[in-house]
């Protein structure tokens, strides 16, 4: 059956053939502006070299005879005025008008018209460079965790049962001075160098060596450490490395609590009465303890650990964070309600230790804030690493970065494309993470990619209950988890237009709690291929297993992002991979402005393109399926397989969201909070991420869209929708990742200005013809 609410992107004979109306139009008054602007155009035309408005609103010369002229009211027929996109039937011409044949040729929008790269090459890159020494992984070079002053029944459970033999840069010099000095520290590491280990290695060797003095504790002797993580994720990984050291029989007794916000608060106090000696924490959560939980006692609290300091900060606990260090402060004099630690070889004062992968001013100010005559603790150098770079960025040295200069029509079928090679070339165990801007758009590409209307049951299942949740969160946490018992709540599905054995999930900060913690669950424990599609929410800290390429579909909006996306590949001296996705033009200067200290190679989408889709077909499933529909549709390209492959791919995306009122809502939100994103990009930045430079027509193409920008409106979101295309939603998803956080908005003038700018873009963009504009 042929498909009958698909249009394919016809590139327009040229308008004047189109009007075919007498050349008296100049001075026209009146009438619709659409009439207007074409009578213009075809005055243009007539004067002029012939031109016509292409598919994209791009005003294209071309040679006349080639394109067999259509009558307007068949383009502009009932159908198409209505925004409805049925396929013209022959016979519905006017008399005496042309013929829409279907045997003429038709060309496929997205290869057309595309702005071309820009750039002079000025840097070489690493991606194509060979197998360079990895700066994050352990030492080979005799380094053992025995000699560095650790208990030596910690350090056999680390090589015993932990799989971890020798230290890695940071920890070599990290923990042999946090064990022998009650200073406070700044440690300062690459991206997976193993810094939870380095600190909490050296705060459990020295409670454990404090029971060698022959003084029993107990669960219930306080709570010596305190550990802030940003996020609920975070925390919970903590959490769980934290449990495999606790796990050696010596320090059975040692009790850690995860305390996070998004469960009851109930159960969280009954765990605090029972007893606790680390603590677990995001600061939300610790704060409100500290006010209203009169069993926590943290009078004998000897280290604090503020880890991903910069998170910490950007999300705004600054004040939370003075307002918990003012309470360990006033505990800490009326001292511990339990037992004397005199004499037990603990810190005489509370030890502060910070961490971070980058240094900028906020974690300064934390430092500042928090520290006193710290010691600054940093990892490994990479040898050409520059004093600027040394300070802010540092990424693994075998980490391969690469960016990819795509035009806006082509980012959905090149990041398909880069998707299905990276699984063609490796198909097992390998991961990839892609980040986008919003989370709208991670669900349009979710929905895209996973290729099913069926509805979603994730985001509307209602939640478990509390008890079960907070079970299956301890559950995660104690990295019992191997397989969950229960249905999966994870947001999780098939990947057919990757390859069909592949697993996606969809991670953002719109998702309920409870799905988003099985979704980083199986995600971990995912034996086969598997893709994340996820917002920030994911950028920090996480620790996933087998990630060996990282995509930023959007990128980022600062530079330590841009550190800690990466950051999720190549970790512990694994080999990785990274791909940042730029338009062509002024975007292009990103890597040389921006990322200064990193060395990235260029790639073209077109390139990107033929590896992905010549190097084998379309998955069947993937393919548009009706044959007489793909026979009298098909846009015509060039007959290169690899286009003709990319082109299919992209129409059906096009008739699925045409064919679905809720996968076309879908496209719509992410379309709009993809532009609004864009538009906070930080003021030093905009110059490169320049919102009047976008071509908003082309933009909407890559989220399936055909009506004009302007027309795509949405229907009221209700209430408890889940999707986040709210003006400074980039914001809030970004901040709102443990349920946590009190901070409002910062930047709100910037959107208002930014959503200021994306209306008159819009309106700007109406004016002039669209490659929707054929009604
Ligand atoms: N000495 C080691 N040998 C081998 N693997 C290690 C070692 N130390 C840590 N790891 C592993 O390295 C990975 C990264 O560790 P971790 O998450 O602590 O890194 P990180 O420096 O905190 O990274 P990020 O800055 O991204 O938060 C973990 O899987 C951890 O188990």
């Amino acid at each position: 059956m042929a498909e009958p609410d698909i249009l394919v992107n016809f590139d327009l004979a040229p308008a004047v053939n189109a009007f075919g109306a007498s050349s008296s139009i100049n001075g026209i008054r009146g009438g619709r502006w659409k009439d207007r602007f074409r009578a213009k155009k075809r005055l243009q035309n007539k004067r002029g070299k012939p031109s016509f408005l292409d598919a994209d609103g791009n005003q294209k010369s071309t040679n006349a005879q080639s394109y067999p002229p259509l009558n307007s009211d068949v383009l502009a027929g009932p159908d198409h005025a209505r925004g409805s996109t049925s396929r013209p039937k022959a016979g519905n011409e006017h008399a005496g008008a042309p013929r829409l044949s279907y045997d003429q040729p038709v060309i496929s929008s997205i290869f057309s018209s595309n702005p071309v790269s820009v750039a002079k090459v000025e840097k070489t890159g690493t991606e194509n460079a060979g197998p360079a020494i990895p700066t994050n992984a352990p030492l080979k070079d005799g380094s053992a965790f025995s000699t560095m002053g650790l208990a030596p029944a910690l350090a056999s459970h680390l090589v015993n049962n932990m799989n971890i033999s020798a230290p890695t840069s940071i920890q070599q010099i990290a923990i042999p001075q946090l064990i022998s000095s009650d200073s406070d520290a700044f440690i300062q590491a690459e991206t997976g160098s193993g810094k939870t280990l380095t600190y909490l290695l050296p705060l459990v060797h020295r409670i454990y060596t404090a029971t060698l003095s022959g003084d029993k504790l107990h669960r219930d002797s306080g709570c010596f450490a305190i550990i802030l993580a940003p996020t609920r994720e975070l925390g919970r990984q903590i959490y769980t490395v934290l449990m495999q050291l606790l796990s050696h029989p010596s320090l059975h007794w040692l009790v850690p609590i995860l305390i996070l916000g998004g469960e009851k608060k109930k159960s969280e106090k009954a765990r605090i009465r029972k007893g606790g000696n680390i603590l677990v924490a995001t600061p939300g959560r610790l704060a409100d303890h500290l006010s209203n939980t009169t069993s926590l006692d943290v009078g004998s609290v000897k280290w604090l650990v503020l880890d991903e300091g910069d998170r910490l900060m950007e999300l705004g606990f600054e004040e939370t964070l003075e307002q918990i260090l003012t309470a360990l402060n006033e505990r800490a004099q009326k001292g511990s309600g339990k037992i004397s630690l005199a004499n037990l070889g603990l810190p005489d004062r509370r030890i502060t230790v910070l961490c971070s992968a980058t240094m900028k001013a906020s974690v300064q100010r934390l430092g500042d804030m928090s520290l006193k005559d710290a010691l600054y603790l940093k990892g490994n150098q990479k040898s050409d690493a520059t004093e600027e770079s040394s300070k802010s960025f540092q990424t693994p040295a075998q980490l391969k970065q690469a960016y990819i200069v795509s035009p806006a029509k082509l980012r959905l079928v090149t990041l398909a494309s880069i998707l299905r090679r990276a699984f063609i070339r490796n198909k097992e165990h390998m991961k990839v993470i892609v980040f986008f801007s919003c989370a709208d758009s991670v669900d349009f590409h979710y929905q895209a990619f996973r290729k099913t209307e069926d509805k979603e049951q994730n985001d509307t299942r209602p939640e478990t209950s509390s008890d079960e949740e907070e079970k299956a969160e301890t559950e995660v946490a104690e990295g019992q988890k191997e397989k969950p018992r229960r249905p999966s709540l994870a947001a999780k599905s098939s990947a057919p237009l990757i390859d069909p054995a592949v697993s996606l999930f969809k991670l953002h900060g719109s998702l309920a709690q409870h799905i988003r913690t099985s979704t980083l669950n199986e995600f971990f424990h995912e034996k086969d291929g598997a893709v994340l599609f996820c917002t920030d929410v994911a950028s920090r800290g996480l620790d996933l297993p087998n990630v060996d390429l990282v995509v930023q579909y959007d990128p980022p909006y600062s530079q330590e992002d841009y550190i800690h996306r990466i950051g999720r590949t190549a970790r512990a001296g694994r080999d990785g991979r990274a791909l940042l996705f730029l338009l062509p033009g002024c975007e292009e200067s990103y890597p040389n402005q921006v990322l200064k200290e990193q060395h990235l190679t260029r790639r073209l989408a077109d390139e990107v393109l033929k590896k992905g889709f010549g190097a084998a077909p379309l998955p069947k499933v993937a393919k548009a399926v009706d044959p007489s529909w793909k026979k009298d549709f098909m846009p015509k390209t060039s007959g290169a397989k690899w286009e003709q492959e990319a082109v299919e791919f992209h129409l059906d995306v096009e008739r699925r969201v045409l064919a679905s009122d809720e996968f076309s809502n879908i496209a719509k939100r992410a379309f709009q909070s993809h532009i609004r994103a864009y538009a906070t990009h930080v003021a030093a930045e905009r110059e490169i991420f320049d919102i009047k430079q976008l071509h908003l027509g082309h933009i909407a193409k890559s989220f399936g869209l055909r009506e004009r920008p302007g027309d795509i409106k949405l229907p009221a979101r209700g209430k408890s929708g889940t999707a986040s295309s709210a003006s400074g939603k980039r914001k809030l998803d970004n901040i709102d990742t443990n349920g946590d956080n009190t901070q409002e908005d910062q930047d709100e003038e910037g959107l208002r200005r930014a959503a200021q700018m994306m209306r008159k873009k819009m309106r700007e963009h109406m004016n002039v013809a669209s490659e929707f504009n054929i009604g």
